[in-house]
C-alpha cells in the first residue's frame, strides 16, 4: 500500500509538487501520468526517501521509507539513473546489489531468466541496450521480493515485446497481492497495463480514479454517413447533439447509436454507414492536462 498525503515540494519559488494526495492499493496497478516536468519524478523520489518533502507525508505500508525495516524487502524501485559500474556483468551487478541489500543471492539466476536476460548475463551492463538496462533495473527492484513496486518511466526504451513482458510481470505482481505504482508521460503506453490512473499536471493531481471511469467519462463519437448529410446534421443538432463534418461523413457526439438511427428514420434519411469511434485515450489525457494549465500558471506567478 502506498499513501501520499498532502505531499509538497518547493524549489525556490517553483512548486514542483503541490499538495499531492492519492493512494496505490494492493492487487492493482496504478498509473501515475503527467507530461514532462509535471512533478512525477519528484513525487516518487519523496516516496522513496531520496528527496525531502517541503511538507506532507509519503507512506509505504503505513511507514515512511526511512523508517522501514529492510527497505529492499518492502519496496523495489526502478528510477531513471545510470548504471554505477558499467564494467560489471548483469549477473555481477545483481550479485552486488543482493549482497548490499541483504537479498538472497540464490534469487539472481531465476530473476535473470524472469527478465529475459539469461543469455546476456555475462555481458558488461555498459554494453546493454536501453531496453536491456530497463530489464536489469526491474530485476534489481525485484531482488528483495518486495510487495510494493515503484517504477519511474520503465517502458522507456522497451520495444513492443518488452512492453508486453512488463505488462505480464506487473499484472502477475498485482494478482499475487502486490502494489504497483508506475509513471509515464504517455497514457497510451500504460492503457493496457493499469487498473487505476492518477493524472498530475503542474505538480497538482487533476484526476484520480479507476481507468474504466476515465473511459466511461469520455463521450464516444459516432461517424455517420447518410443520403442527405445536411438534413441529417440539422436533425441531430435539433436533438441536442454536436455535429462536425468530414466530407460526407458526420462526426456526432451526444447521441447513442440507437438514438441516431431513430432520428435518421424520423427524418426519412437512409443511413449508409454508422460506426462508434472508441475514445482516444491520449486525447482525453491531453484535454485533462491542458484544461488545468492556466490555473497552475497563475499559481506560479503569485
Ligand atoms: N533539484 C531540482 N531543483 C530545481 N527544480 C527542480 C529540481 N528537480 C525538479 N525540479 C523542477 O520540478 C518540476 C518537476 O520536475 P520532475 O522531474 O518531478 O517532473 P517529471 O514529471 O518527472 O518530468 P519528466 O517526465 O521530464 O521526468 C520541473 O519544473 C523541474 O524543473
Amino acid at each position: 500500500m502506498i499513501e501520499l498525503i498532502e505531499l509538497t515540494k518547493s524549489y525556490g519559488r517553483v512548486r514542483a509538487v503541490d499538495d499531492v494526495t492519492f493512494s496505490a492499493v494492493p492487487g492493482r496497478v496504478t498509473g501515475f501520468l503527467g507530461l514532462n516536468g509535471s512533478g512525477k519524478t519528484t513525487t516518487l523520489r519523496m516516496l522513496l526517501g531520496l528527496t525531502r518533502p517541503t511538507s506532507g507525508t509519503a507512506l509505504i505500508n503505513k511507514v515512511r521509507y526511512r523508517e522501514l525495516n529492510h527497505p529492499a524487502r518492502q519496496v523495489g524501485a526502478v528510477l531513471e539513473q545510470g548504471i554505477s559500474h558499467p564494467g560489471q556483468s548483469g549477473r555481477a551487478h545483481l550479485m552486488t546489489q543482493a549482497l548490499l541489500t541483504g537479498a538472497e543471492v540464490s534469487r539472481v539466476d531465476p530473476l535473470l531468466e524472469q527478465v529475459g536476460l539469461e543469455a546476456a548475463a555475462e555481458q558488461r551492463c555498459g554494453d546493454y541496450s536501453l531496453g536491456m538496462r530497463q530489464r536489469l533495473a526491474v530485476a534489481t527492484a525485484l531482488l528483495g521480493d518486495p510487495p510494493v513496486l515503484v517504477l519511474d518511466e520503465p517502458a522507456n526504451g522497451l520495444d513492443p515485446e518488452g512492453i508486453a513482458w512488463l505488462r505480464e510481470l506487473l499484472r502477475d505482481h498485482a494478482r499475487s497481492g502486490g502494489t504497483v505504482l508506475i509513471s509515464s508521460h504517455l497514457l497510451a503506453e500504460l492503457a493496457q497495463l493499469i487498473d487505476d490512473v492518477v493524472i498530475i499536471s503542474h505538480g497538482t493531481v487533476r484526476y484520480a480514479a479507476p481507468l474504466d471511469e476515465l473511459y466511461g467519462s469520455a463521450s464516444s463519437r459516432l461517424r455517420i454517413r447518410g443520403r442527405d448529410p445536411q438534413l441529417l446534421s440539422r436533425a441531430f443538432e435539433q436533438a441536442g447533439a454536436q455535429v462536425g463534418t468530414d466530407g460526407d461523413v458526420l462526426a456526432v457526439t451526444g447521441l447513442t447509436p440507437e438514438d441516431a438511427g431513430e432520428i435518421a428514420f424520423e427524418a426519412q434519411v437512409p443511413i449508409y454507414e454508422l460506426a462508434t469511434d472508441s475514445p482516444n485515450l491520449e486525447q482525453i489525457f491531453l484535454d485533462l492536462v491542458s484544461a488545468a494549465a492556466p490555473a497552475a500558471a497563475e499559481e506560479e506567478v503569485r
